[in-house]
């Protein structure tokens, strides 16, 4: 059978489920309900095939009626717009954090920053992410998931315009970190808003689109970067405040958009969720999905307890702490896999790689980011076809083979490193220690130090290796090399943070496969996870907990990106990187489970057993198991009706 097919029987069966689930409500003696009952606590019964459930149906009407049911179970296009303002969140995450590379270039001209200031600007932006992330956990526990949405693109809008109005570098800094506080709210609140509102077989999809939409805006953001960079008066202000146009389509949208229902039951608000639940799933029945999230919330209450902090409460229950330590593990490794030091430096990648003008750097890093987009869209489509497990467990093989590529390419470059053939005096008479590299690989690697040569053909002439300017790294600080347009005019070359090298291909075929691999699962997947692994009351605190470590791990590598380089050289940090991967590689082939078409109720079952055993669940790949909650115990397998089967 096809998967098509096969995915058709699977929802019909679901469909017949649940009017077998109507019909034993209406006859509460039936012998389906007594014979769930007879299986006991915690028992799992497999609905494998047609003839079981034919077996209790009573004949061809139900059938008939079930199929109506399928054809009539369309997922309303409200789920979409909801999903699509939502993820306008995630395209401001992608475009304030890829936007600032464009505006630094600008900025430090205009404003003469120095090296600390441009690092604060970036980092800042990260930094308040991760704080902000964390707090964001409590702030959707007590408020909800719509107005943490809505606080979240106020802070963008304010950070905009605080931005594009700076008229010093303090003003700057004050709306780096406003616009940070917006997208850590943002990338903990809106993938579990998606995933709370989703129906379960569009869930991995949807939120998925989430991250298309962050993978869009750090593209749209490097075309901004690319289009205003020829305005060198001003230009950043415009690439700083556009953002804010996004943010009050997403405030003004999320004034008349809902609550999740879940998060109403939760808080005891059973009538609104209701409403709304309705409103979400258009013409299908609401009353098995509204029945499973409130037995599950009672469950969970009886279980877990509610006292004491939710943190403490999920590192104490084994399932969520296990789930934790999955979701966490991800959002890690994601990280640790490099993938914001080939964003944050692609511009730096390309000119190592032999790019020596500043604007085709500039729209080549365009292209990097055009191809993190493309590959996120293979991601969306893939999700729900493979599943979220096989997905991240392709997609980080790939990024794996892809950062050795990498590292390899800056491996040869280096070896090939030119000679540095001139050793001029420092005109003030001090010593410095670039004039005592012999190779343009160590020079390099010194961050106080750039190469200033000519090119015979494509071979490098005249080198010296000098001291870069404490101003700007675009001249040396001396020499032939420190006045820009006369280093130009005298068709010189300043090589600051790399060496003209015959092997630039290795590179950009490294990064480029790096993002094709990247892009669909290790992009994605750790958000698309981390909204689904959590029961309801611990959602909120996973997911927070989860972003911040996203966004520390975040921090930590992009900014000891170029030390790692200077100690360990390219080459060695990608070597580094590819060993990051692998672990994570075997973390997730242990730890991950499949959670593609659970409901999210069922999810918390897959975390019962030890850490580290998702391996040997492959096998179930295919079978048809539906699991209900069961009174008086935890997920037992059966259809639709809890209450039918104490
Ligand atoms: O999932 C996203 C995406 O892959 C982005 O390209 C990256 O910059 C983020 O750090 C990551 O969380």
């Amino acid at each position: 059978m096809s998967r098509k097919a096969s995915e058709n029987v699977e929802y019909t069966l679901r469909s017949l489920s649940n009017l077998m689930g109507e019909k034993r409500r209406r006859q509460p003696d039936g012998s389906a309900g007594s014979s769930a009952a007879a299986a006991g606590e915690r028992s799992l019964i497999a609905a494998e095939s047609c003839s079981s459930i034919n077996s209790q149906a009573s004949g061809g009407e139900l059938e008939r009626a079930a199929r109506r049911q399928f054809q009539q179970d369309e997922t309303p296009g409200f789920v979409y717009v909801v999903s699509v303002f939502s993820a306008l969140g995630g395209f401001l995450f992608g475009y304030d954090t890829g936007v600032v590379s464009g505006a630094l270039l600008l900025l430090k001209r205009e404003l003469n920053l120095g090296a600390l200031w441009q690092e604060l600007l970036v980092s800042s932006t990260v930094g308040a992410a991760a704080l902000s992330a964390l707090a964001g956990g409590v702030l959707n526990g007590l408020w909800g998931r719509r107005p943490c949405i809505l606080l979240s693109s106020c802070f963008f809008i304010a950070g905009a315009a605080l931005l594009a109005a700076a008229q010093d570098k303090e003003t700057l800094l004050g709306g780096r970190i406003v616009v940070g506080l917006g997208i850590g709210v943002a990338s903990m609140t809106v993938p579990v808003y998606i995933a709370e509102v989703a129906p379960p077989h569009l869930r991995g999809r949807l939120v998925t689109i989430n991250t298309l939409f962050i993978t869009g805006g750090q593209f749209f953001a490097s075309v901004v970067d690319g289009a205003f960079s020829y305005l060198a008066k001003d230009g950043w202000r415009y690439m700083l405040g556009l953002s804010a146009v996004p943010a009050i389509i997403q405030f003004f949208g999320f004034l008349f958009l809902p609550e999740s229902p879940r998060w109403l039951i939760q808080k005891g608000q059973t009538q609104k969720a209701r409403r709304i639940l309705s409103r979400i799933r258009g013409n299908q029945t609401i009353d098995e999905e509204y029945d499973s999230i409130k037995n599950n919330i009672e469950e969970e209450e009886k279980e877990v307890g509610a006292a004491g902090p939710v943190i403490c409460r999920m590192l104490t229950y084994p399932p969520t702490r296990r789930a934790l330590i999955v979701g966490c593990g991800l959002q890690m490794f994601q990280q640790l896999s490099g993938i914001n030091t080939v964003m944050y430096y692609s511009a730096t990648i390309l000119q190592m790689s032999g790019v020596q003008d500043d604007s085709l750097a500039i729209w080549l890093a365009a292209v990097t980011a055009f191809t993190n987009f493309l590959f996120t869209l293979v991601g969306v489509w893939l999700v729900e076809k493979v599943g979220r497990r096989k997905l991240t467990l392709g997609s980080l093989t790939g990024t794996t083979v892809a950062l050795i590529i990498l590292a390899l390419g800056f491996l040869l470059s280096a070896q090939v490193s030119p000679r540095v053939t001139l050793s001029p005096t420092d005109p003030s008479g001090q010593n410095s220690t670039c004039t005592n590299y012999s190779y343009c690989n160590g020079c390099m690697l010194d961050p106080d130090c750039g190469l200033c040569y000519k090119l015979n053909k494509s071979s490098v002439v005249e080198s010296s290796c000098v001291p870069v300017k404490k101003e700007s790294t675009m001249a040396a600080a001396w020499g032939r090399c420190s006045n820009e347009t006369r280093f130009k005019r005298e068709e010189l070359f300043w090589a600051y943070n790399f060496c003209p090298t015959p092997y630039s291909w290795t590179t950009l075929l490294g990064l480029i496969l790096y993002l094709v691999f990247f892009a669909p699962g290790m992009g994605p997947m750790p958000w698309t996870v981390n909204s689904e692994i959590y029961p309801l009351w611990a959602r909120s605190t996973g997911n927070a907990c989860s972003s911040g470590v996203n966004w520390i791990f975040n921090v930590l590598v992009s900014l000891t990106f170029l030390h790692t380089a200077e100690y360990l050289t390219y080459y060695g940090a990608f070597f580094l990187y590819a060993g990051f991967a692998g672990m994570g590689l075997i973390f997730i082939y242990g730890c991950l489970p499949e959670t593609k078409g659970k409901k999210l109720e069922e999810i918390e079952s897959l975390f019962e057993n030890r850490l580290c055993t998702c391996g040997i669940s492959d096998s179930d790949e295919g079978r048809y198991i539906e699991y209900i909650r069961v009174k008086g115990s935890n997920y037992h397998l059966s259809d639709n009706d809890a209450s039918d089967v104490e």
